[in-house]
């Protein structure tokens, strides 16, 4: 296998033919990750963008622990919205996981559906080191 493949079970399994995130080298390349409880493996939040992207942002830094880094070595995220109109909120929030000296590069899509009809997800790429 030329890669390793990256598991935690502190963060939600995956829900499809893909893993959780794979290393590369010093790069880790973390899948998208929506609002899915570790333990129950529900989307938790009732539909609340604020609940969701909190549990987003915890499964990342749970599957980057895994690797063995933290959300400081990450390089670039991905977001996937449901509604745009959420930007200013999710921001909000997704801005408090970083410190004001560090935001990575990043892009944000408004999508027609996401898996399991969530409001977000969010994927990112970390190198260690
Ligand atoms: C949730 C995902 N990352 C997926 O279905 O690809």
């Amino acid at each position: 296998m030329p890669h390793t493949v990256v598991y935690s079970n502190q963060a939600p399994a995956p829900i499809g033919p893909y893993s959780q995130a794979i290393q590369a080298g010093a790069t880790v390349y973390v899948s998208g990750q929506i609002a899915l409880d570790s333990v129950t493996g529900q989307v938790v939040g009732g539909g609340d963008v604020a609940q969701e992207t909190n549990q987003v942002m915890r499964n990342l830094q749970a599957v980057l622990q895994a690797a063995g880094l933290t959300l400081r070595d990450v390089v670039k995220c991905s977001i996937f919205v449901k509604d745009l109109g959420n930007f200013g909120l999710i921001n909000e929030i997704y801005g408090s996981y970083f410190t004001p000296d560090y935001a990575p590069a990043r892009e944000t899509v408004e999508v027609s559906r996401l898996p399991k009809d969530v409001q977000v997800e969010i994927s990112c790429v970390a190198v260690a080191g």
